[in-house]
């Protein structure tokens, strides 16, 4: 039988990309965002409807690509609702994401996660503190799920892209944007599908021997 992908923030960017290089792939691809465009309605903030989703939904792959970039501002200026909402989003969205999709994965003996970190969460950036916080949390997140169910069939991996074209970068301003480009050594953003094509990777058998680890796609930036 094939494949069903469950892929968050789908309705746009990166999760939209990944969505069409799964289903090229083959599989069946549902994709779950607040914004409208989307084939399920969901606020992975909310426990209770990421839960309701998981009742109904059996998924062999999840995506976690929801986020939102926060607050962009000296860190002495973010205010306590600023901060929550970052991590609420970003944090909280994937891990209840995972608690309430991966048991169904382990109870079948196969599944893989994909969660789209970022370049800021192994670096961090100025004016990012959120979200490049948030950003190594999902880092560490990723770490603990892959080493936790090594042995269950399911692989659970991070992508750590750097700026990449897409809506969310819609209200960045042009400075903000050059400086991100220096730092990249082949400077120039990346593009959504370069980013799908590495998930459609980790999302497959052919990623095999992977778990815990966290994918650099950011044209040479941050290599460690
Ligand atoms: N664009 C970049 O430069 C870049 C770089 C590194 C990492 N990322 C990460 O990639 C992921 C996708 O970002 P993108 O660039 O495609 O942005 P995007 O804004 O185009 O897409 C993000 C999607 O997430 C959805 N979303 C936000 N909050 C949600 C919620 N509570 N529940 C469900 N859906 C929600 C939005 O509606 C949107 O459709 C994000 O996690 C982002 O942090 C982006
Ligand atoms: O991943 S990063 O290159 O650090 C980054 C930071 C901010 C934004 C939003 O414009 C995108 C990527």
């Amino acid at each position: 039988m094939g494949r069903t992908a469950l892929v968050t923030g789908g309705a746009s960017g990166i999760g939209q990309a990944c969505a069409e290089r799964l289903a090229e792939d083959g599989l069946s691809v549902v994709t779950a965002d607040l914004a409208p465009g989307a084939d399920l309605r969901l606020d992975v903030t909310s426990s209770a409807a990421v839960e309701e989703a998981a009742a109904d939904l059996a998924v062999d792959v999840l995506v976690n690509s929801a986020g939102i970039i926060g607050p962009n501002k000296p860190f002495t200026e973010v205010a306590d609702d600023e901060w929550a909402a970052t991590f609420a989003v970003n944090v909280t969205g994937v891990f209840q994401m995972c608690r309430a999709f991966v048991p169904g994965m382990v109870a079948r003996g196969w599944g893989r996660v994909v969660n789209v970190a970022s370049i800021a969460g192994k670096e961090g950036n100025p004016n990012l503190a959120a979200y490049s916080a948030s950003k190594a949390a999902v880092l560490g997140l990723t770490k603990s799920l892959g080493k936790e169910l090594a042995d269950s069939g399911v692989l659970v991996n991070a992508v750590a892209p750097a700026v990449i074209e897409t809506p969310m970068n819609a209200a960045t301003a042009p400075a903000v944007l050059e400086r991100l480009v220096s730092l990249i050594p082949m400077r120039r953003m990346g593009t959504a599908h370069e980013v799908a094509e590495l998930v459609a990777w980790l999302a497959s058998d052919r990623c095999s021997f992977s778990t815990g680890a966290v994918y650099d796609i950011s044209g040479g930036r941050a290599t460690y």
